[in-house]
């Protein structure tokens, strides 16, 4: 479904990603794992073109999206949550909803409603300015926000970051949702073993940019953990 094939990127001389290569299974959720720096979030950006690749191809239903721009990706169905959460502080919920419509290109002008109705918090506090959310409403805002283009996969730059522990359960609970019962893939970037064991099928293990181990997340054992993983 999405599949990224012997991808190699440079930050100028530095050599970050090497002959990366991973498939993530349509209507699963993969989760990339590996210790701070191995290039998870670069992998993410040159996914959805933030960032360019040096060689190599990302294809999307078989399609390689490699050459598209950032927007012309995110009409084919790539979908970005980004770390830190990116949303913005001075527009209300509504407003920061409402941006991404433009990006469809069909036209739209309402929200849909089943944003509103797998956050509803986002529903009670459309008026209010994206700033004065609490952390756990603004990463729920900047899902909506991706959900608004109707992704076909979904990639989440670690969205359990700085939350506290009963919005990252409601976050959890959301993404399952999204995955298993509304069928969308979902690429992950995740710290936080327990979150990624509950929520994916599949592990991608990234050292050095790139991947060291694969699998069902089942099969992530401690070993793989103790040699990857642990700091
Ligand atoms: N804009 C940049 N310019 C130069 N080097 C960068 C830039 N952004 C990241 N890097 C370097 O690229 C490497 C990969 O960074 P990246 O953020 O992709 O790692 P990561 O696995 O997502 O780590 P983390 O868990 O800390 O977010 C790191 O060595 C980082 O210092």
């Amino acid at each position: 479904m999405l599949t990224i094939e012997t991808v190699n990127q440079y930050y100028g001389q530095s050599h970050i990603l090497w002959d990366l290569s991973l498939e993530v299974r349509e209507g699963t959720c993969g989760c990339l794992l590996g210790r701070n720096g191995v290039g998870k979030t670069t992998l993410l950006k040159c996914i959805t073109g933030l960032l360019p690749i040096a060689e190599g191809s990302i294809r999307l239903n078989g399609k390689d999206i490699s050459k598209l721009s950032t927007e012309a990706r995110a009409r084919a169905g790539i979908g970005y949550v980004p770390q830190g959460r990116e949303i913005f502080p001075q527009l209300t919920v509504e407003e920061n909803l409402k941006i991404s419509l433009g990006a469809r290109g069909d036209g739209q002008t309402k929200v849909p409603d089943h944003i509103y109705e797998l956050f509803p918090v986002l529903l009670d506090m459309r008026h209010r300015r994206g700033g004065d959310l609490s952390g756990g409403q603004q990463q729920q805002l900047a899902i909506g926000r991706a959900l608004v283009l109707d992704p076909k996969v979904l990639l989440l730059d670690e969205p359990t970051e700085g939350i506290q522990p009963n919005i990252v359960r409601d976050i959890g609970n959301v993404i399952g949702k999204l995955n298993r019962e509304m069928g969308l893939t979902v690429l992950l970037v995740e710290q936080k073993l327990p979150f990624a064991r509950k929520v994916a099928d599949d592990f991608f293990i990234m050292e050095k940019g790139h991947t060291q181990a694969s699998g069902a997340i089942a099969s992530l054992d401690d070993h793989l953990v103790q040699k990857y993983l642990s700091v």
